[in-house]
């Protein structure tokens, strides 16, 4: 019997990992799919045209990084809904308003009609009736300090260029947000608990908290 049977996990579930950059999300997002034998849903990092120049220039380039996001975003939605589900998303669609595009107008990045252009096409797409929201949404949790660590290891050009100021107002946001959010089911998972590098068994106990938190959750209704 494989993992995904032995905790009850229906093949159709669609399930999204949310938390700030550089936490864990893609190689969770991996190492969860590799077990349950899920297809991934990836952000595409390397091949997106506004990144680079959004963080060298948060103000000329939050609209136009926001409304790339949520179009491929709402790509991939539409991509798992076609296939009938059975995904583990790296990111939720609704870190994008949340977060980002919120933390960016109230810095200033973004001005209010832009900011409310893009709020008004996001709730058109997602908040209606019609958007499958995920069964589940993981939400990872670790320490300011674990994550910056993380961000350095990683390496990515733009990211190291970054104030950390940046890094720790998204980190508190992120505790802020996730308190109130209520679109979908949430399990937190705090990355001191699991070793996904160290130990490849680690795995297995996620699996199972999964299977336990989707089977109380009346939300599931596939
Ligand atoms: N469980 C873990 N233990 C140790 N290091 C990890 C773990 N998960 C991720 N990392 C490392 O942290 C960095 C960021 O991880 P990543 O999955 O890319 O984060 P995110 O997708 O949330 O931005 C990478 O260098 C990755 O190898
Ligand atoms: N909606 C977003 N606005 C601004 N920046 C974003 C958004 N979504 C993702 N990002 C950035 C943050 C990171 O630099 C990369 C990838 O995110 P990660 O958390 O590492 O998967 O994109």
């Amino acid at each position: 019997m494989n993992l995904r049977e032995k905790y009850n996990i229906p093949n159709n579930a669609v399930i999204t990992i949310a938390g700030t950059v550089g936490v864990g999300k893609s190689t969770i997002t991996t190492a969860l799919a590799d077990a349950l034998n899920f297809r991934t849903s990836f952000e595409k990092v390397d091949s997106n045209p506004y990144l680079d120049k959004f963080y060298a220039d948060f103000a000329r380039w939050s609209f136009h990084l926001q409304i790339y996001f949520l179009a491929e975003r709402f790509k991939e939605q539409k991509r798992i809904f076609e296939y009938g589900g059975g995904f583990i998303q790296d990111r939720s669609i609704y870190e994008d308003t949340g977060i980002f595009a919120k933390m960016h107008y109230e810095k200033g990045n973004m001005d209010q009609i832009d900011y409310e252009n893009y709020k008004s096409l996001f709730d058109a797409m997602v908040m209606t009736p019609y958007f499958p929201h995920p069964d589940l949404l993981i939400y990872l949790e670790g320490s300011l300090d674990d994550v910056l660590s993380r961000i350095k290891e990683r390496g990515r050009p733009m990211e190291q260029q970054t104030p950390i100021s940046y890094w720790e107002e998204m980190h508190g946001r992120y505790e802020t947000w996730i308190d109130q959010f209520n679109a979908c089911p949430v399990l937190r998972l705090n990355i001191n608990d699991y070793d996904l590098m160290g130990n490849e068994n680690s795995i297995e106990p996620i699996i199972e908290r999964i299977g336990h938190h989707l089977q109380q959750t009346k939300h599931f209704q596939r």
